[in-house]
């Protein structure tokens, strides 16, 4: 079954700026996309639609669905929004939004607490969820206390503990130190999940993602293999995509 489906998503914010035309993707199990685009283009608008953020109060000039494995996202579904927000990980670009708990531990444990585990199956997610980003040793320390890796790791972890079907990264590079970088691409890489990652670091779209899409003026303008859309210098110039200074991307 398909992971993630967007059929003709189209939104249009309160102030009547419409941000998505019509925006049409199919993602598979196990596949690892990047989302690409300049400033503006949509990027978070689509993937707050992703697990029924927006279209809360969307004005006419938005509609369209979005599908995750078997169940279409619809906000006034309450039941069916709680199960759409267990599959569809979002890891904000800024840690702290997801972190506000005084121990780590706390903070991993608690989506699955509120999915009503307890005892010793919560404690399995939670060592599960640390484990897999490396991050097991600082369980009892406070969040706030870490460095902005450490945290950006932490903030991966509560949502896997969730078992999500769908992992969603906004920009997970930012303002990393390029050995943190290159750990968090490790992490993610190791990960047995479905990957979508919004990022403005070509690179880093290329290093972690077989596949891009490039979304601009909210309208996707490009669909295909990393290497090859990075190949393409028109394509990038078109939509303010840059490689950094003398990057190369790898000949096949
Ligand atoms: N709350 C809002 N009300 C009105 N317009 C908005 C709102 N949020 C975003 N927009 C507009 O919608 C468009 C898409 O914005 P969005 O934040 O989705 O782009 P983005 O691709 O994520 O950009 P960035 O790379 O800067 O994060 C932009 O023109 C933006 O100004």
């Amino acid at each position: 079954m398909t992971a993630l489906l967007l059929d003709d998503v189209r939104y249009t914010y309160p102030d009547g700026h419409q941000a998505l035309h019509g925006v049409s993707l199919r993602i598979e199990p196990g596949e690892r996309v990047a989302l690409l685009g300049p400033n503006g283009a949509g990027k978070t608008t689509l993937v707050l639609h992703l697990n029924g953020i927006l279209p809360a109060a969307g004005l006419t000039g938005s509609g369209g669905t979005v599908s995750v494995g078997d169940r279409t996202v619809d906000p006034r579904d309450r039941a069916g929004l709680a199960e759409i927000r267990r599959r569809v990980g979002l890891v904000f670009q800024d840690p702290d939004d997801q972190l506000f708990l005084p121990t780590v531990a706390e903070d991993v444990a608690f989506g699955p607490a509120n999915l009503g585990l307890r005892g010793a199956e919560l404690h399995q997610r939670v060592d599960e969820a640390l484990d897999a980003v490396g991050m097991s040793d600082v369980k009892e320390r406070a969040p706030h206390h870490l460095s902005l890796g450490q945290r950006r790791r932490v903030a991966v972890a509560t949502v896997l503990a969730m078992r999500p079907d769908l992992l969603v990264m906004d920009e997970p590079s930012s303002n990393l130190d390029p050995q943190a970088r290159r750990e968090l691409a490790e992490i993610v890489l190791g990960l047995d999940v479905t990957l979508l990652m919004v990022t403005h670091d070509l690179p880093y779209a290329l290093q972690l993602c077989p596949r891009s899409v490039v979304l601009d003026e909210g309208r996707i303008v490009a669909d295909g293999p990393t290497r090859d859309l990075l190949a393409d210098p028109d394509l990038l110039a078109r939509h303010r995509l840059e490689l950094p200074f003398g990057f190369a991307v790898p000949v096949a």
